[in-house]
């Protein structure tokens, strides 16, 4: 085993939070050896003020840390899964998929109210197609603002900008250590999850047989097999972040169920449906409800959405 291992992450408060994670658990693992962080800002970190939508590409907190790594200038890379794109470059594989924190949204509100008790009319930021079109849906006189940055600017924004209430995945604030200011977590049938919400992944080279095995001490099978389901299904309907896309696996007495939704942008037309199988059939499983989604009308709104209509 190497003595020195280079790790590479973006620069928010988050991103290094979880990059010491990692490192922490594989440190008592392995005790002899060095980790040195290199942190870089990707294309996502240089855009903060754009709405993802928008930007529209793959990779765009991860493609950087890829460079790095097939330049062998990092050994791996710590990112939230969520980020990831479905399709990794060449020569690169998830090494680790972490135990997954609370995979919800949270509402951080201005009075501790809970989604039921915000005022007619309250204004929530959130940029996030998947969460404003769930939320409209449920609660159609919401109105939503757009609401971009790391995680400490978006609190900043909650007052500066005197909105109702911010919505945000719920394990990003829980690692920040500010849990005592979510009001609600967002129950999934109003509001599911994006594909690989609160799970942490590390990205090495496929042929790093050193790391690839150091790794292997902070994989959460579970997590993988649920992942793997939600991550083939977003591959399948070709999602990314222009269309609101939902997904949750779960493995429960060895049983993996996969819920998930298409939805249109302004959430008048939500479509939802699950699947289970076992759990060696994750990926099938992914194939399988992205299909069911496809048939129900989902073929139809994915052009919807994608034309701009
Ligand atoms: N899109 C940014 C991002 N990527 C991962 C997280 C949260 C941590 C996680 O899901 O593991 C967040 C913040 C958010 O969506 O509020």
């Amino acid at each position: 085993m190497r003595r020195k291992v280079t790790v590479g992450t973006r620069d928010s408060a988050l991103a290094l939070w979880q990059t010491r994670w990692v490192i922490g658990q594989l440190e008592k693992q392995h005790p002899e050896v060095t980790f040195e962080v290199v942190e870089m800002k990707t294309k996502g970190d240089k855009m903060l003020d754009v709405a993802l939508a928008k930007i529209g590409d793959k990779g765009l907190f991860t493609k950087e840390l890829e460079i790095a790594m097939q330049n062998k200038e990092i050994d791996f890379a710590v990112h939230s899964l969520k980020d990831m794109p479905t399709a990794l470059p060449e020569g690169l594989t998830i090494g680790a998929v972490c135990k997954r924190d609370n995979p919800g949204d949270a509402l951080v509100s201005k009075d501790g109210r809970k989604l039921s008790q915000l005022p007619r009319g309250a204004r929530i930021g959130t940029s996030s197609l998947r969460r404003c079109a769930q939320l409209l849906s449920y609660r159609p006189d919401l109105q939503l603002e757009s609401l971009r940055g790391n995680l400490n600017t978006r609190m900043k924004k909650l007052a500066a900008e005197r909105l109702d209430g911010i919505i945000l995945a719920a394990a990003g604030i829980i690692r920040m250590g500010w849990e005592d200011m979510i009001a609600e977590i967002i129950p999934f049938n109003i509001c599911l999850p994006a594909v690989g919400q609160g799970a942490i992944s590390v990205e090495c080279r496929e042929d790093d047989r050193d790391i690839l095995e150091m790794l292997k001490t902070i994989e959460h099978s579970e997590t993988r097999v649920a992942t793997d389901a939600e991550r083939s299904l977003l591959r399948h309907l070709e999602g990314g972040c222009q269309v609101p896309i939902g997904a949750y696996g779960q493995v429960k007495n060895k049983r993996l169920t996969l819920s998930a939704l298409v939805s249109t942008l302004d959430g008048s037309q939500v479509l939802r449906t699950q699947g289970e199988a076992e759990i060696d059939g994750a990926k099938a499983l992914g194939i399988e409800v992205a299909e069911k989604l496809l048939t129900m009308g989902g073929k139809e709104i994915l052009q919807k959405v994608r034309s701009g209509e």
